[in-house]
């Protein structure tokens, strides 16, 4: 098999009690779907500041006290060059009220009540680890953008 190029993105959790704020992406990819915020890494940057960049000009909150990770993600696509190498950060705390942008509608949803029906295939998976405190690696190869192929998800205490 060809190697595979890694590229690097961030997606990062706002929440606040028993709340999740979501995206509704209305264009690019992973359109029609909720996500969490996030993007590709820019040149010169760290995965940190890309996460709270992306946070910023996808829902207009700012993030205070910076990020802590909690999950990798890796995602291939069947018949396709790229791995997806995405850093998954949970916002410590944030100020601002979310914003709707060219990109994403906001939302809150409570935790007990995510859209997991309209959201990736593979997080209903790994969303509960998070929101209970913990921190997960995951790879999951799709066909498509709605069938997961094959999968490897672990609960972790650290990354290395
Ligand atoms: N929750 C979840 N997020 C995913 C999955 N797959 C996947 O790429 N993502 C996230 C990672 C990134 O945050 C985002 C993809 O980044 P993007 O293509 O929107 O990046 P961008 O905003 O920089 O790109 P652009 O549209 O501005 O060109 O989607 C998945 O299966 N579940």
């Amino acid at each position: 098999m060809a190697s595979l190029i890694r590229k690097f993105y961030t997606l990062t959790l706002i929440r606040s009690g028993n709340k999740v704020l979501l995206g509704f992406k209305k264009r690019g990819f992973g359109q029609g779907k909720w996500n969490a915020f996030g993007g590709k890494v820019e040149k010169g940057e760290s995965l940190e500041e890309a996460a709270i960049r992306e946070v910023h000009e996808e829902s207009g909150i700012e993030i205070v006290g910076g990020v802590e990770k909690v999950g990798e993600l890796e995602f291939t696509f069947e018949g396709e060059s790229n791995l997806m190498d995405v850093h998954v950060f949970a916002a410590k705390s944030f100020k601002g009220e979310p914003v709707e942008t060219e990109e994403m509608r906001p939302q809150w949803f409570p935790i007990e009540d995510l859209p997991y029906s309209q959201m990736w295939p593979d997080d209903y998976l790994w969303y509960p680890i998070i929101l209970k405190g913990g921190k997960f690696r995951g790879a999951f190869h799709f066909q498509g953008h709605d069938i997961i192929l094959s999968q490897k998800l672990e609960e972790v205490n650290e990354f290395a």
